[in-house]
Parts: C-alpha cells; sequence; structure tokens
C-alpha cells in the first residue's frame, strides 16, 4: 500500500541528505511503527507518505514514493487527500473550522460525501473518541488532549485508506492513549487501514505493530522487522525491553504480560540476600519499626526532600470557571521547596488550569492562590518571574525573537540579570546550539531546552512544566531529568503536569491526581501510581507485588 523505493531527502540548504537510502513497503491492513531517535527523519519519511514532503515543506526527494499506486512527487497533497489521513506532531496547525463537530465533518465536505453519510459518521466518531460531550465545543477552549482526540478524528471521518500519525499519543493520558491506540488497530484488522506512525513513548505503542522500521541515525538506511527484533537492536526502546535486556531475557517481551511471565527470578533475585540493600526509612508514622522487606525499603529510597518551614506556594479552596466550565473545585495544595510534584490526571482534569493559576495567567474564581508571599494574577510581570516560571506546553509559545542569541538577551533583561545569564544556562542545556541559530528551526527537545533556560534566567523558587515530555526521546528526556534532579537539589520547587508514568516513576516526590477539576490523591509517588493500573509504571506493574519504580532502580540493586 506504501512503497519506498530508495528514497532520499535533502531539505535546502543542507549539505547531507536527512534520510537515505529507504526501501520499505508497508502491506495493506498493516500497522507499522516509525522509531528512533530525535532527528533522525521520521516525520521527513511520514511527510514523504504524504505528500507534505516535499511539496510544502521544500527541498529535493530522490527515489519513489507511492501509495496506493500513485507517486507522491507527481501527486500532490490534495491529490492524495481521498487516499491518505495525515496527523501532524502540532494539532493546531491541523485544524481549519472553530468547532469540534464542525472539524470532524470538514474532511469529508471537502471530498464531497453525501449529507446524510457525513452525519452517522460524525457521530460514530464521536462515540469512538469519547468526544459526545465536547461536540459544541469551540476548538480554542479544548485542553491538549481534547484538541488531539478531535485531530485525530477528524481524519477518521473520511475513511481513509492510509493513515500517517506523527506522535498521535503525545497528549493523551494513558487511558485515552490506550483507548485510541484499541480504535486504529480496529481499524486495521476489521477494514484494512493502513497505518504508519511514529511514537516516542513506545512503551504505549509498540505491542500494538505489525512491523517496526528503525532509522538508527541520520541518514542510515532503516531496520525493518519485527518489533521485537526491531527492539534488541533499537538505541530506543521502553522500559519493559530495558528490563528484559538488563535480565538477559530472550526473546525480549514488548508487553508487561510476557514480562511477567518471566519474572519469577528476576524478583526472587531482587529479594535476595545478593540484591544491594538500601538504608531504611527513619521510623515514622504508622507501622514505624516494623521490619521492612529490602524491595520495599526501596521504595523510600527517594527521600522526600528535607521539611523546610517556608512554603513555595499556597493554595487554599480554589475555583476556577473557564467559560461555563468548572475546571476546579476546591483545590487546596502545599509546595515546598525542593520538591517535585507530578500533577496527573485526564485529559481536561484541569492540571494545566492549576498551572495557570500558579502563574497568574487565570484568577481564582474562589479561594486564593499565594506564590512566595504574592498573589499571581495581581502581581506585575517583572516582579513575579522572581518567583515563579512556566514552561509551556508548546515552550515556542514563550519564544518569540529571530536567533538564540536575541532570545537569551530579552530573557537577562527581562529577569534583570546579568548579561550572558541565559546563554549560560542553554549552553548548559543545548550544547552545540549557535546563537544565529532561529527557535523556528529547533527540535521539540531543543526548544523546550530553550524555553527552560529563558524560564531559569530569573531563578524562580518554584518551576512549572506543563507536559515537558511531549516529543522528546528517552536521551532527551534523561537530560531533562538529570537538569530538573540539580534544580530540585538546589532548593526549586518544580511542579510538573504529565501523562509520562515513566517520568513521574523517575524524578517525582509527590504525585496529586486531578479528576474533574478536584484532587483525588496526593501523597509521595510510590504509593499513588503502585496502586493504579493507570499510572503505574511497566517495572511496577513487572515485578509486583514488590514495589520498584525504574530499570534504573533495579540495575543498581543488582550491581
Ligand atoms: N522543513 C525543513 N527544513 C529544513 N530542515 C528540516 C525541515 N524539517 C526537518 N528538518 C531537519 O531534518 C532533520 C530530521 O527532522 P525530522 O523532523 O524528520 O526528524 P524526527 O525523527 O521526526 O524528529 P522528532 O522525533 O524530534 O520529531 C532534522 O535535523 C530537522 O532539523
Ligand atoms: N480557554 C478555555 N476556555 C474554556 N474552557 C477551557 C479552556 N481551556 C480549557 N478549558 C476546559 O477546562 C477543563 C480543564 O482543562 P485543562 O487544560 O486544565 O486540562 P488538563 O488536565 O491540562 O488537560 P490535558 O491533559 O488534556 O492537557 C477542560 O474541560 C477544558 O476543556
Amino acid at each position: 500500500m506504501i512503497r519506498f523505493e530508495d528514497v532520499s531527502v535533502t531539505y535546502e540548504g543542507a549539505a547531507e541528505p536527512c534520510v537515505r537510502g529507504v526501501d520499505f513497503v508497508v502491506p495493506e491492513g498493516e500497522l507499522v511503527l516509525l522509531v528512533g531517535p530525535s532527528g533522525v527523519g521520521k516525520s521527513t519519511v511520514l511527510g514523504a507518505v504524504s505528500g507534505l514532503v516535499p511539496h510544502f515543506t521544500g527541498g529535493t526527494l530522490s527515489g519513489r514514493v507511492t501509495v496506493a499506486g500513485r507517486d507522491t512527487r507527481t501527486h500532490k497533497p490534495r491529490e492524495l487527500a481521498d487516499v491518505v489521513g495525515t496527523v501532524g506532531q502540532d494539532p493546531l496547525a491541523h485544524f481549519v473550522t472553530d468547532t469540534v463537530e464542525d472539524e470532524l465533518a470538514y474532511g469529508m465536505e471537502s471530498l464531497g460525501l453525501a449529507p446524510e453519510v457525513m452525519r452517522r459518521r460524525v457521530e460514530e466518531t464521536l462515540d469512538l473518541l469519547g468526544l459526545a460531550a465536547l461536540r459544541d465545543r469551540p476548538i480554542a477552549t479544548l485542553s491538549g488532549g481534547q484538541r488531539q482526540r478531535v485531530a485525530i478524528g477528524s481524519v477518521l471521518t473520511p475513511h481513509p485508506r492510509v493513515l500517517v500519525l506523527d506522535e498521535p499519543t503525545s497528549a493523551l493520558d494513558p487511558a485515552a492513549a490506550e483507548e485510541v491506540l484499541a480504535v486504529l488497530q480496529r481499524l486495521v484488522h476489521d477494514l484494512g487501514t493502513t497505518i504508519l506512525m511514529a511514537e516516542h513513548r513506545l512503551e504505549r505503542v509498540i505491542h500494538y505493530a505489525d512491523r517496526a522500521i528503525l532509522l538508527p541515525s541520520p541518514a542510515q538506511a532503516p531496520v525493518v522487522g519485527t518489533p521485537a527484533e526491531v527492539m534488541a537492536v533499537s538505541p530506543v526502546y521502553p522500559p519493559v525491553v530495558g528490563l528484559g535486556r538488563l535480565a538477559g531475557w530472550s526473546p525480549l517481551p514488548l508487553t508487561v504480560r510476557d514480562a511477567r511471565r518471566r519474572a519469577a527470578d528476576l524478583r526472587e533475585q531482587l529479594s535476595g540476600p545478593g540484591a544491594r540493600r538500601q538504608a531504611a526509612p527513619p521510623p515514622s508514622g504508622p507501622g514505624a519499626g516494623r521490619p521492612t522487606h529490602p524491595a520495599r525499603r526501596r521504595l523510600f529510597r527517594r527521600a522526600a526532600p528535607a521539611p523546610l518551614s517556608a512554603t513555595v506556594a499556597e493554595i487554599q479552596s480554589l475555583s476556577v470557571r473557564r467559560d461555563r466550565i468548572t475546571a476546579l473545585r476546591q483545590v487546596d495544595l502545599t509546595v515546598t521547596p525542593g520538591e517535585t510534584i507530578a500533577l496527573m490526571g485526564r485529559n481536561g482534569a484541569g492540571k494545566s488550569t492549576l498551572l495557570g493559576s500558579l502563574v497568574g495567567l487565570l484568577a481564582p474564581t474562589a479561594g486564593s492562590v499565594h506564590v512566595g508571599g504574592v498573589t499571581p494574577h495581581r502581581t506585575a510581570p517583572p516582579e513575579l518571574v522572581r518567583h515563579v516560571g512556566l514552561v509551556p506546553q508548546e515552550p515556542r509559545d514563550l519564544l518569540y525573537a529571530d536567533t538564540v542569541a536575541e532570545e537569551c538577551a530579552a530573557a537577562d533583561r527581562d529577569a534583570g540579570a546579568e548579561p550572558g545569564t541565559c546563554r549560560a544556562l542553554v549552553s548548559q542545556l543545548l550544547p552545540g546550539i549557535t546563537d544565529d541559530t532561529h527557535p523556528r528551526d529547533l527540535s521539540e527537545g531543543q526548544c523546550l531546552a530553550l524555553a527552560l533556560a529563558v524560564v531559569l534566567t530569573a531563578r524562580p523558587p518554584l518551576l512549572l512544566l506543563d507536559e515537558p515530555t511531549r516529543g522528546l526521546d528517552y536521551a532527551a528526556k534523561a537530560r531533562l531529568v538529570g537538569v530538573l534532579r540539580g534544580l530540585a537539589a538546589e532548593g526549586h520547587a518544580i511542579v510538573l503536569a504529565t501523562h509520562d508514568v515513566e517520568l513521574a516513576a523517575e524524578i517525582a516526590h509527590r504525585v496529586v491526581l486531578l479528576a474533574d477539576g478536584e484532587v483525588i490523591a496526593d501523597g509521595p509517588t510510590a504509593s499513588i501510581v503502585v496502586s493504579s493500573p493507570s499510572f503505574a509504571p511497566q517495572v511496577t506493574k513487572i515485578l509486583a507485588p514488590q514495589q520498584w519504580l525504574t530499570v534504573a532502580e533495579v540495575r543498581e540493586a543488582l550491581s
């Protein structure tokens, strides 16, 4: 259905092709996953299928790409629209209408489908993707995950034979991601739809794929195989594969279920005398003084920061209405210096609204918010940046200059910092970026690092991040974790809204769960995530009833 024949793509001004020697076939009715580190050209390959590369991006494509027999070089994207549905990384760039229902109908209207067919398919899609309650909503009022679901729905309604999806679950909560992937799998199995998809969070998708294509590094030819074959050699892999590699399991398990079946020996090793023990936590609270199982002790290793008398932020009985929606109700939250809090919960639960309230973008409808002694929505930005900084869900929203150097100079001015402060932070976070780079040409991970540097220039005691691992590969995520740990150790309090359960397991001292605008759980990471089928990381699920969170913890215990 999709055929690449010795394809290379070179963007304008680039000395080398960005992808080279790409040669593969995706048969009809298969779901194929494109994997590889950031910047290897996954989006470029996807764009070549929908015709966006090179028609819209510029550059040259050599070799041949055909979809359902049509050559994408001689057919413009619009001439492929009846066959190929595409969802790019940025849902906002995708929308052409104002409301959810209109957006779902738009693709069908432009193909000239009959009104009764359109009506039926809109209803079907609203149900399939859990969008019925949002059908009349203006798209501008949707949360990030709600927008992503609408973007996916809008390409499903015309029933294209081929779907090209670039990180389709990046803004979705874990349960919504499973629902959307199950829908996609049904299209593949029942309707014979062909899907080519790129996704960084492999723990979510690898087990749905019939086949995987690995782009190992820029301009290196792809490796094609079964998901297990590709995972055995891939530089990017999910925690279940990391644990399988550590334990020497062969064939490598791709699902928690397969890994659990293999894990008896590993569990024994981890609870046996060979495993490195950690110091027990200081006895306190209920059960203090009882002997602790060695594995259980590990949970307490990520000691909460020493309690300081000062709080960084204090939220009391906060309610926030946005239009007709009560996005937060009766929320209480205290943030202390040095602690990292993961804010989790379904799409639309109110996470971004809570961050927006802490940084003064939204005024309380009732209740109060205090950050470092000031009331954010009543504090002027030059004063507020000294107390709190937000890296938004779309870090590009924070960047407006034409070069990295100008961006840094503006950040120094805004923060009243020594000239060169922001640039020094950028060099630390993003070695190798030149002053004259245009922020638009940075990859997702690079943009995030620049936005983080801009915010950190003012050294705010409270740092807020909204979905910071969207679009990041595992290596970029590990660098981010290192930076955030360093900041927490210096006493910065960090609150991050995230759907990335693996990130929360790595870094958070505390998890606050929101549901429908209310706090439904607030406690140490381990105690909150371990008991939740949605929010437990893969390692926790595999090694239960022992309580481990990450591959790194297991590796350390075995060393
Ligand atoms: N329109 C463009 N013009 C010039 N260079 C581009 C363009 N689009 C992408 N590139 C460059 O081509 C390379 C591959 O980018 P691409 O977005 O295809 O990678 P990717 O594997 O999808 O990355 P990510 O996982 O971060 O989305 C990068 O170095 C990028 O900067
Ligand atoms: N500008 C707005 N106007 C009206 N309602 C809004 C607006 N932005 C968000 N909402 C609604 O407020 C509620 C909370 O949205 P919020 O963005 O805080 O959720 P979230 O937990 O961050 O979701 P996600 O995980 O999808 O990013 C949702 O029902 C959303 O549709």
